[in-house]
């Protein structure tokens, strides 16, 4: 290996809602049978890899943790530690969750749509106390205790979810791999543009253009600073990778 740390990322299997279409970020969606698929397809390309973990991360959503058991599964690593967190949650759509995206494309324009999507500082409008799924979400008992109810977030720009993964991969990820522990993060595609946006010092428009597939696993290799020797060296062919990311882009286009 080139660096001296290596850490696998993977966004979840396509879940029932990206199916649908629809704006999911704290929705608790479950992975549709293609992303079932993905899932196991992604743990095959991890043991063809020869790659082993000594602890795995994800967030405390339900498609992410399908999704990195089914790679533990396929792998022969079921046994490691799995620690979870909301840090690692996808970024919070707030009033646009439940949405459909081609569907709010069409009501207020693609490049709105875009910039919602994808830009770094421009928030979605807020999750109001009377959405239909604010209580599904606020009241899920696996917020209890955490995030605080200051932290608890009612909408997310990709700014204000770095704001919170980071703290997470300074306090918990670095350290972890410091001490020699080989790791997968089993994430989302807005809280995994978020750490790929840090690791590779992306600039706020470079940001824009770029869209984590499902299911796909990828590799970075770090110096001793953490900094990447190898950036988001995917487990797949170019051909399918550059297609699964064109397809996430294009959700957002109306019809
Ligand atoms: O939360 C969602 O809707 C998806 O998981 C990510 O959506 P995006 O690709 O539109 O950011």
């Amino acid at each position: 290996m080139a660096g001296k740390y290596t850490i696998v990322m993977v966004r979840h299997g396509e879940s029932e809602w990206n199916q649908k279409n629809l704006f999911c970020g704290w929705f608790d969606a479950n992975l549709s049978d293609k992303g079932k698929e993905e899932a196991v397809a992604a743990g095959k390309a991890v043991k063809d890899a020869g790659l082993k973990f000594d602890v795995a991360h994800t967030s405390v959503l339900t498609r992410a943790q399908v999704t990195l058991n089914s790679i533990l599964e396929q792998s022969g690593q079921t046994g490691i530690p799995i620690e979870k967190t909301w840090r690692l949650n996808e970024r919070h759509y707030g009033g646009l969750t439940g949405l459909n995206k081609a569907e709010t494309a069409a009501k207020y324009g693609e490049q709105q749509v875009q910039i919602w999507r994808r830009s770094f500082d421009v928030p979605p409008p807020p999750m109001e106390p009377g959405h239909p799924y604010y209580d599904i979400i606020v009241k899920d008992a696996r917020y209890a205790n955490d995030p605080k109810p200051e932290e608890f977030p009612m909408f997310e720009s990709l700014k204000l979810t770095i704001e919170r993964t980071l703290p997470y991969w300074n306090n918990t990820i670095i350290p972890q791999m410091k001490a020699g522990k080989r790791i997968i993060i089993a994430a989302h595609g807005n809280s995994l543009r978020g750490i790929v946006k840090h690791l590779d010092n992306m600039t706020d428009d470079a940001i824009m253009q770029l869209n984590l597939p499902t299911g796909i696993p990828f590799v970075y290799e770090l110096d001793e600073n953490f900094k990447p020797v190898v950036s988001m060296k995917f487990l797949g062919d170019e051909e399918t990778v550059r297609k699964a990311m064109e397809a996430v882009a294009a959700q957002g286009k109306a019809k």
